[in-house]
């Protein structure tokens, strides 16, 4: 098993550098005694959306855990092409409601993979948490508790804290589940917003339209890879009927 991370030259990539991101093939991966994920060979374009689509259980959580690094493969090959460690947003539901953190204190924990927890951040990494808490719209809650928040307001935030890590690739887990339509909407622009500036996204999503908005699709079964490609063409009526009813 490998995992590589390419030093990044922007004067000089690789013609293959420019087609993706992410490259995995072989890629298996799971719990202590429990594999999830079998054998996956995909690419996740860079500077593009990428939606990860699949029933309850299909392991699209453990697959952007693997792509996070947080969960380290058991078998197959990964090759990241950015040098900078993925950031990720974690599903919303996983942060609790009761820990006392203000939006501002949520976002500047983005910069601790940077800072290290203990040390007082600089007026740079001050300044990239502004911009970032800016970005989402949130700088006008920076003192409000997050558990306070709306769902849609917490995502946000959240988003943000991912933002302030200044990451290439920016993994999110459901952003828009729970949420009403307008702050689909809104997180769906702001997605769209940073894949144009630069970023490449992959979120693992149950929403379907923000999964055919995407640029490319990877959809999952029972920890296997059902078809890849552009939403168009794997989320099909057909496809999808099948994947549900055998989930
Ligand atoms: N920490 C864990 N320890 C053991 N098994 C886990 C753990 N997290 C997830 N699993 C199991 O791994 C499998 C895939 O889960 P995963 O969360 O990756 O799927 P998912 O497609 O993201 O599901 P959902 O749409 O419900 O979020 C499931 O059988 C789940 O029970």
């Amino acid at each position: 098993m490998k995992i590589m991370f390419k030093k990044y030259c922007p004067s000089s990539p690789a013609p293959e550098d420019t087609a993706f991101r992410v490259r995995f093939t072989e890629l298996s991966a799971g719990y202590a005694g429990h594999p999830v994920l079998h054998q996956l060979s995909a690419h996740i374009p860079a500077l593009a959306a990428t939606a990860l689509v699949g029933p309850n259980g299909s392991g699209k959580s453990t697959l952007l855990g693997v792509l996070a690094g947080v969960i380290r493969p058991t078998a197959g090959e990964l090759h990241h092409t950015g040098s900078r460690q993925p950031a990720f947003v974690p599903q919303r539901g996983a942060v609790g409601d009761a820990l006392p953190l203000t939006v501002r204190q949520t976002v500047e924990m983005g910069r601790w993979g940077e800072r290290g927890p203990w040390r007082r951040l600089t007026r740079r990494d001050r300044a990239t948490v502004d911009a970032a808490m800016e970005r989402m719209g949130v700088a006008g809650l920076a003192a409000r508790q997050l558990g306070g928040l709306s769902g849609g307001q917490r995502q946000r935030a959240l988003i943000a804290q991912g933002l302030a890590q200044e990451s290439d690739l920016l993994l999110l887990d459901e952003p828009t589940t729970g949420l009403d339509p307008e702050a689909r909407e809104r997180i769906a622009a702001l997605l769209a917003d940073l894949v144009a500036d630069g970023v490449t996204v992959v979120h693992a999503t149950h929403d379907l339209d923000a999964a055919r908005a995407a640029d490319a699709c990877l959809l999952l079964r029972e920890g296997r890879l059902a078809a890849q490609g552009h939403p168009g063409e794997v989320l099909t009526p057909a496809a999808l009927t099948r994947l549900w009813r055998l989930a």
